[in-house]
């Protein structure tokens, strides 16, 4: 598969600049006026200091005045430069805070305008998704960096000033050999924010392989089959992977930054043996030297201040600039026209659909034509990867059909936007998910106007058979169902961990606590349960399903024999349709999958 391009370009930089300019701004402009006034006034307090030195020592060595006042002025100025930095970094981290949370409260809006699946199964949106959330934890140092920007640029103008009065031609070198330090630095940062993008994808499976190892979730089959040694070798070839790269850079920055501050050390030595020769020779007095000390030291402080501020300023921009991208991202499905999904009347029908994950995957689907009239049950079976669970993914417009449509009353899915659509489904999905939280919430996060509504979480979980189950937990339906959390100070008790059956139970609740919808989907709502309560939800759901829309996949055939109609899926068409009596009728793929689980049950002596 082709390498991504990792290069952050020019035009990149300068919208996140832009962005975080305003991002800064918005969480509280005056603040942040605040904060420039007093990083310029942080910035020039060392060269009043320095000026009121020179002053002092050439009217004490000269007897030319009084000093009082300068040495109030003196005393003054070195309040300013030993606390302003105090306040500004006080300051600074408030600003970043607020910041950041507004970054991170936009990232995750952003996050959910990609209303569909295929962005987030993209690996390089993924690694893009995880520096974006780290950019927002670290827009603190985008502050830093702009207050260090300016407080260099103002220390500069004012130390490289004094050192022109003083010397020109030393003002000239000074420069020179600081302006290569800067240029590396720059150069530098950019490569490192390269290397770091690069790197990103062995951070992420270190991660997973972490998370694996900590966690609860792969905790007895890592013991059981006694692969916590293999699976840790991986995490820390990861980890190794990711070094490399960072120490190529390291000794790239060593060799670059070594060499430079050599340079620099060099031109200030031979500064400070012009000074006081210069002295000596009677050019210049105490007071001048004391002063070219200062601003030789102060430009180069400064330098040093203006390359390091910049540059990891502009590293941590080129590392928002993930930021900037994840937040402007297009939706990766169109939102629709309409501003309605209007209720189902006459049914859904798919046409001609094809359908493969990306350009470099097979077909799944192959032009499945299939009606779920209004007000009918529909059973889908199929083997294993017939494309199913993927059909029931675009019934519910996580992708749209490569090829062909599928038609809601006879309107494109396409054209009705996702979010209005699956406000008229409720679905129990095959791989559904384990909320750890309590259970009224597992269940009340289904229809968020019912988690306060105890007695529709009792009727659901009751429609579900898990009603008796959860009520007879510790605390009812607000025991915790997981043991991840401490649940409080004052309770003692633990939460709880529900068997695969009774979270399936859990699951058919959320779905049924979304009363009134149009359409039904069942991806395999009984596959964990024993065969008792798998008989007795297949009753209630039967029961729930009368007279409603619905679309049931399951492989147990005894389940779906009641369907109106069922559709087998094969090579990705419907290879067969009818009802369960017409289908047997016909002796083809179903009736013999039929006799084989029949044969199977009626085997046992
Ligand atoms: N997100 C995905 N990206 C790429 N391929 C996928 C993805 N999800 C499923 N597939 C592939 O699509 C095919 C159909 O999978 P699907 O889950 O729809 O089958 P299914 O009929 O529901 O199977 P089962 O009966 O095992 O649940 C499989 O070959 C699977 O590998």
């Amino acid at each position: 598969m082709r390498e991504p391009d990792r290069r952050i370009g020019a035009d990149q930089v300068r919208a996140a600049a832009t962005a975080a300019a305003v991002l800064l701004w918005r969480s509280g402009p005056a603040r942040l006026a605040g904060l420039l006034v007093m990083t310029a006034a942080a910035a020039t307090a060392p060269i009043a200091t320095a000026w009121l030195t020179k002053l002092v020592l050439d009217r004490l060595v000269g007897r030319t005045g009084a000093v009082g006042g300068l040495a109030a002025a003196l005393a003054f100025a070195g309040l300013a430069v030993a606390a302003l930095p105090v306040v500004v970094h006080y300051v600074r981290a408030q600003i970043g805070r607020a910041a950041s949370m507004v970054a991170t409260d936009r990232l995750f809006d952003a996050l959910g305008r990609q209303v569909g699946l295929r962005t987030f199964e993209d690996p390089a949106y993924q690694d893009r998704l995880r520096l974006a959330q780290e950019s927002c934890g670290r827009v603190p140092e985008i502050v830093d960096g702009v207050g260090g920007t300016l407080s260099g640029t103002l220390s500069l103008a004012g130390f490289l000033g004094s050192l022109l009065v003083l010397s020109p031609a030393m003002t000239g070198v000074v420069l020179a050999a600081a302006i290569p330090a800067l240029l590396a630095e720059l150069l530098l940062a950019r490569r490192r924010a390269a290397v770091e993008w690069r790197i990103e994808r062995f951070a992420r499976r270190e991660f997973f392989y972490s998370q694996l190892l900590t966690g609860v979730a792969a905790a007895t089959e890592i013991r059981l089959f006694g692969i916590g040694a293999f699976l840790r070798a991986r995490m820390m070839d990861e980890r190794r992977s990711a070094n490399d790269a960072q120490r190529r850079m390291d000794e790239r920055e060593l060799w670059t930054m070594g060499g430079l501050t050599a340079l620099s050390a060099a031109v200030a030595g031979a500064g400070l043996w012009w000074a006081i020769t210069s002295a000596r020779d009677g050019s210049l007095s105490a007071g001048d030297v004391s002063m070219f000390v200062a601003a030789v030291a102060g430009v180069q402080a400064a330098l040093g201040t203006l390359a390091s501020a910049i540059a990891n300023g502009q590293a941590r921009l080129l590392s928002f600039a993930h930021y900037v991208a994840v937040v402007r991202a297009e939706p990766d499905l169109p939102s629709g026209s309409g501003d309605a999904a209007p209720a189902l009347r006459q049914g859904l029908e798919l046409r001609d659909v094809w359908f493969r994950y990306s350009d470099e995957h097979p077909w799944v689907l192959r032009g499945v034509d299939l009606t779920i009239p209004h007000g009918a049950a529909v059973a889908l079976v199929g083997l294993n990867g017939a494309g199913k669970s993927t059909l029931v993914k675009l019934l519910c417009r996580m992708y749209d059909p490569t090829r062909g449509q599928i038609l809601w009353d006879g309107v494109d899915l396409r054209d009705i936007p996702p979010a209005l659509l699956r406000w008229r489904i409720s679905a129990v999905f095959q791989d559904h998910m384990n909320y750890d939280m309590t259970a009224a919430e597992n269940i009340g996060l289904g229809e968020l106007s019912a988690l306060g509504d105890r007695a529709r979480l009792v009727d659901a979980a009751s429609r579900a058979g898990a009603h008796d189950r959860i009520a007879a937990l510790p605390r009812g339906y607000d025991t915790p169902l997981t043991r991840i959390f401490e649940i409080g100070s004052e309770d003692t008790s633990t939460g709880v961990v529900l068997s695969g059956g009774q979270w399936q139970r859990l699951a058919l609740a959320r779905s049924l606590v979304r009363e009134g919808r149009d359409l039904m989907i069942l991806d395999e709502p009984s596959s964990g349960l024993d065969p008792e309560a798998e008989h007795e939800v297949h009753a209630r759901i039967r029961e729930h399903r009368l007279g409603r829309t619905s679309l049931l996949i399951s492989h147990r055939l005894s389940a779906v024999r009641d369907a109106d109609r069922i559709a087998v899926l094969e090579d990705g068409r419907i290879s067969e349709l009818g009802t369960h009596d017409t289908l047997l009728a016909d002796g083809r793929g179903y009736a013999r999958l039929f006799r084989l689980q029949a044969d199977g049950y009626q085997a046992v002596p």
